[in-house]
């Protein structure tokens, strides 16, 4: 078998962003409002601090208001649960993204529920949860990497997914459960998979369609993949690469680009494949807040 197609997950990207653009300017044109994101930081984690500059120089880039709030590691419960309600109570506000992973003292359950459903862009608070589980996909906020993911599986495979078999490896609240609901949506046959899954590279074989979200840095190799499967990585895991000189880092998935390579039919690169997809979904997602809250239909992107 050739070789597999690299999916673009950087120009499909792109190409949302500029709907998103396009679409917000002709938002404010028609009377409505300018779509507001606001993205909360707790803490100085290097990481973080990457994916929030980039989600904030995006959303201007969309024409948004954007705003950043930066908190300290030291922040109680409380004051944060304060800027959330704030920012619910907010009109210029139609997104709000409190970044994860929170520091010990704050109950990260509780922080996701405070958030208005319909600010709730991310897509984890349990109304939208419970939206996204029964199906009510034109109210639910959709959680964005799972989206974006499913932009590309549908760009390789097509809207409808019957007769497929989809293994999703990995069921966190924020990436395996909504991916293998919006799956199970496309009709697919869906397998959620995880560590303590019995024969692991024997159940992700029998997958048509391959998601990896385990954050184990290249543990699916090409004995997981059948031939002819489109691969989604969606691991961000940065490890050590003394080739390229003392303390440096490179960014890997949760599979082995190569060696699934040269079994898949398609696959995401890391970088440039699901990561810039959840940043172009979050766009979206606020558009679509700030569309519905001025009654007008969100348009499709
Ligand atoms: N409430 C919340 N919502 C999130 O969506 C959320 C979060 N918390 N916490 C952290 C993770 C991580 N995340 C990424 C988004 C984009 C890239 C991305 O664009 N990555 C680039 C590479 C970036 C680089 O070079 O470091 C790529 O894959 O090509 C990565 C990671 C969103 N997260």
């Amino acid at each position: 078998m050739a070789e597999a197609r690299r999916i673009d997950g950087k120009a499909v990207a792109a190409g949302i962003i500029d709907r998103v653009k396009a679409a917000t300017t002709a938002l404010t044109a028609d009377g409505g409002p300018q779509p507001g994101l606001a993205v909360v930081i707790v803490g100085a984690d290097p990481a973080s601090q990457v994916y929030v500059g980039s989600k904030e120089k995006m959303a201007r880039e969309c024409g948004f208001h954007s705003v950043k709030h930066e908190l300290s590691a030291e922040t109680s419960e409380a004051d944060l649960l304060a800027v959330v309600e704030r920012l619910n109570a907010d009109p210029a506000i139609h997104g709000i993204l409190v970044q994860l992973p929170l520091p010990r003292q704050i109950d990260e359950a509780r922080v996701i529920e405070a958030i208005d459903p319909d600010k709730d862009v991310d897509g984890f608070n349990l109304i939208n949860v419970g939206r996204l589980a029964t199906g009510a996909l034109d109210k639910a906020f959709v959680p964005c990497t799972p989206a974006g993911s499913m932009i590309l599986i549908r760009g390789a495979l097509g809207d409808d997914l019957s007769g497929l078999n989809a293994v999703v490896v990995g069921r966190s609240n924020i990436v395996g459960k909504p991916m293998a609901q919006l799956l199970l949506a496309a009709n697919a046959t869906v397998t959620i998979a995880h560590s303590r899954t019995k024969d692991l590279a024997a159940v992700c074989r029998n997958a048509d369609i391959l998601v990896a979200a385990v954050g184990r840095a290249e543990m699916l190799t090409g004995d997981y993949v059948k031939e002819g499967a489109v691969v989604i990585d969606v691991g961000i895991n940065r490890v050590p690469a003394p080739e390229k000189g003392e303390g440096k880092s490179r960014l890997v998935g949760d599979v082995d680009y190569a060696s699934a390579a040269a079994r898949a039919a398609a696959i995401t690169p890391v970088p440039g494949g699901v990561g810039p997809m959840t940043i172009a979904l979050l766009m979206a997602n606020t558009l679509t807040s700030a569309c519905r809250a001025a009654g007008k239909a969100p348009p499709r992107l």
